[in-house]
């Protein structure tokens, strides 16, 4: 059988190096394009790539897929910065590229995915709920892509539950104390030296509190799931938005 032609545009970057490493590894897949800043386009198209995975950076990543999604080109993304607007951007291209597929995976690690259906299944039981996702000080959005999304679940599944939103009597104050309300659930962002990626979902109850909490330690966390993204989408076209869309069985989670 032939091997999938993969690229990994972002292929110098923290990510974009181990995804390089993991591709190439893998007896299925046959890397043929590695991008970095400056890099022309062509190379996906005169190199024959089938998937290309970004990795790059919320400024760079809409340019990449409308190149890619216009020539047919199916696409794994890891970048983070998704707002609605960029997402049905994103749909308008898939739209007019029949039978291209498109994964959006917030995360791209089983915990992180876990964590995120986990928090989603609590939260309607819990009063009060906060996220606080902790990252590598060279992280260029805040709140993270994992949080965000952590966040809108929950908010969606309280609604569903009938919950109000949560009681903050808070009058007095330093701005931003509380952090960024993200569809009203409260997120902290920190950044600081030697972390990685790591995510804490606090809720609070009567005379109880839960807490999730997922850390990836290296990014190898992340390539089984990038791996699985790239085998898959090829096979489902249009938009995808999350890796648990994917997992459909353990067999599909592995290394190279
Ligand atoms: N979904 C997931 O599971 C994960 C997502 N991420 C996300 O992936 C993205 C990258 O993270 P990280 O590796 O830490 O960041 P890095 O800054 O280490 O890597 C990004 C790389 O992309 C390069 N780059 C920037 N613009 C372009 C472009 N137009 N074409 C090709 N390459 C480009 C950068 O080059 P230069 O150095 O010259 O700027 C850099 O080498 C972030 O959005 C991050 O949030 C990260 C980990 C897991
Ligand atoms: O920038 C990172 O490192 C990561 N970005 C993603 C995010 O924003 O959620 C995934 C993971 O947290 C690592």
């Amino acid at each position: 059988m032939s091997k999938l032609r993969v690229a990994v545009i972002g292929a110098h970057g923290r990510i974009g190096s181990e995804a390089v490493r993991a591709v190439e590894a893998a007896d299925d897949l046959d890397l043929v394009a590695a991008l970095g800043r400056g890099d022309r386009l062509d190379a996906l198209t005169e190199a024959g790539v089938q998937v290309a995975v970004d990795l790059t950076h919320p400024d760079a990543v809409m340019g990449n897929l409308e190149f890619a999604v216009g020539h047919g080109i199916h696409a794994v993304i890891g970048t983070t910065g998704w707002t609605p607007e960029r997402l049905a951007t994103l749909e308008g291209w898939l739209a007019a590229s029949p039978g291209t597929g498109a994964l959006v995976a917030p995360n791209f690690s089983i915990g992180a995915v876990l964590t995120m259906q986990f928090a989603q299944q609590a939260a309607r039981w819990f009063e009060s709920v906060e996220v606080i996702e902790l990252h590598h000080d060279n992280k260029a959005d805040a709140p993270s892509g994992t949080a965000t999304r952590t966040a809108q679940l929950i908010a969606a599944a309280r609604e569903q539950a009938g919950r109000p939103p949560q009681h903050d009597p808070t009058t007095h104050g330093l701005e931003g104390a509380r952090g960024a309300a993200v569809d009203g659930v409260p997120v902290h962002s920190v950044r600081l030296r030697g972390l990685l990626a790591h995510q804490e979902v606090l809720f609070g109850g009567t005379g109880e509190t839960l807490t999730i909490r997922h850390d990836s330690l290296h990014h190898s966390s992340f390539m089984p799931g990038i791996l699985l993204a790239v085998r898959t989408v090829p096979t489902v076209p249009g938009l995808t938005f999350g890796l648990e869309h994917f997992l459909t069985g353990t067999d599909g989670l592995r290394g190279a």
